[in-house]
């Protein structure tokens, strides 16, 4: 039997690159392509089929920032799969970013500089906005909204035939300081990317704690920094072209520039062909790239309790709760 490959956002960057480094694996499977816009879905969809003609690969349309949309993707998931072997949860947003200049450059002097062209600490902060659901967009899209379609992908993914693979696409730039479990949407803070991150990882690990044993296994990855859609939001395109000699320079210190979409697959891919119980549930798994362009999957332990990680999960139940129940009374 095929095995079957959700991956949400895959009509471009990361997403679309994962699913043709997929295909190039195993032409076997089918993949799923979930996108909220059905032109780009369908434009990606030919493309992966022009270069593999053997693979079966469908579209279902979905807004991960709108609940309803979730709700119809996944009853007509339901519908059409018996089981999903693979979903990865990689759409995501950064709306409206902002790139400290002052920051940045001050960075470049300090000893602290790897880490901070690697993660972003200190640099970056976003304008958030409200959801018609009435939820801080940021947090939806590349949290909750997820979470949900999970829940609703629950039959699907414990099916007792085998294990079922969750992979988050999360980033460097996840960090404790940025969340608190009295804000989980960061409604009051500049930084909600990072804080939305830090909270899916928290979310993989308690996913692992209440479902393994019914054989759905959750992993955390990073793709490094990529030339794609959400970076070219923070600068534009011809900036990083003026800047590529001195990243290509930096990348022989800092492993996270992974730079093209294709490279930053690294890790997600690596993640696809491991044995679920070999993994690390506490650990990320983050796609580099050598100063000569060989890419590579390196790890870290994130910095985490799985007390947080159970309190987020209860959290996130009962506002999925509240929000079923609105959806329903208006609908
Ligand atoms: N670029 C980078 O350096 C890094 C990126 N990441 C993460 O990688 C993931 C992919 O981003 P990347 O490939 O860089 O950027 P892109 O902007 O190219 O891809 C984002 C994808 O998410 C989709 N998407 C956005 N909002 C929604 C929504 N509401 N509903 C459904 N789909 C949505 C986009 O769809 P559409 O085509 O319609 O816009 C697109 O396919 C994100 O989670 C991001 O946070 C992590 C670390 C670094
Ligand atoms: C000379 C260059 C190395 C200078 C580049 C400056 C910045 C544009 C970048 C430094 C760190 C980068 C970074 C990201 C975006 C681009 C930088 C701010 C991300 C925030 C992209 C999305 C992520 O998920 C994490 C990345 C961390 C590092």
């Amino acid at each position: 039997m095929r095995k079957v490959v959700l991956v949400t956002g895959a009509s471009s960057g990361v997403g679309r690159a994962l699913c043709q480094r997929l295909l190039e694996a195993d032409d076997g499977l089918h993949l799923c392509l979930a996108c909220r816009n059905r032109a780009r879905a369908e434009a990606a969809r030919d493309a992966l089929l022009a270069a593999r003609p053997r693979a079966q690969v469908s579209t279902v349309q979905v807004d991960v920032s709108d609940l309803r949309s979730v709700l119809r993707a996944a009853r007509e998931l339901r519908r059409r799969f018996q089981r999903l072997d693979y979903v990865y949860l990689n759409a995501g947003i950064m709306p409206s970013p902002h790139l400290n200049i002052k920051a940045l450059f001050s960075s470049l002097f300090s000893r602290r500089v790897v880490h901070v062209l690697s993660t972003a600490e200190g640099l970056l902060t976003q304008e958030d906005r409200i959801t018609a659901d009435g939820l801080q967009e940021v947090f939806v899209t590349n949290v909750f909204g997820h979470f949900v379609l999970v829940q609703e992908l629950e039959s699907l993914l414990c099916h007792g035939d085998g294990p079922s693979r969750l992979i988050w696409t999360s980033s460097r730039s996840a960090r404790r300081a940025n969340f608190s479990l009295e804000d989980v949407q960061h409604s009051s803070g500049r930084e909600p990317y990072s804080s939305s991150k830090y909270a899916l990882d928290l979310l993989s690990v308690a996913l692992n704690r209440n479902f393994n044993q019914r054989g759905l296994f959750s992993s955390v990855a990073c793709p490094g920094t990529m030339l794609t859609n959400l970076t070219y939001g923070i600068l534009p395109s011809f900036l990083w072209t003026l800047m590529m000699p001195l990243i290509w320079l930096v990348r022989f210190f800092a492993n996270a520039f992974t730079l093209t979409p294709s490279n930053g697959a690294e890790a997600l891919v690596w993640l696809f062909h491991q044995k679920p119980e070999s993994l690390n549930p506490l650990t990320k798994y983050l796609s580099a790239t050598t100063g000569f362009g060989s890419n590579y999957v390196t790890t870290q332990k994130m910095d985490l309790s799985e007390d947080t990680a159970e309190k987020l999960y209860q959290s996130l139940l009962d506002l999925a709760q509240r929000v079923r129940v609105t959806i329903l009374d208006a609908d």
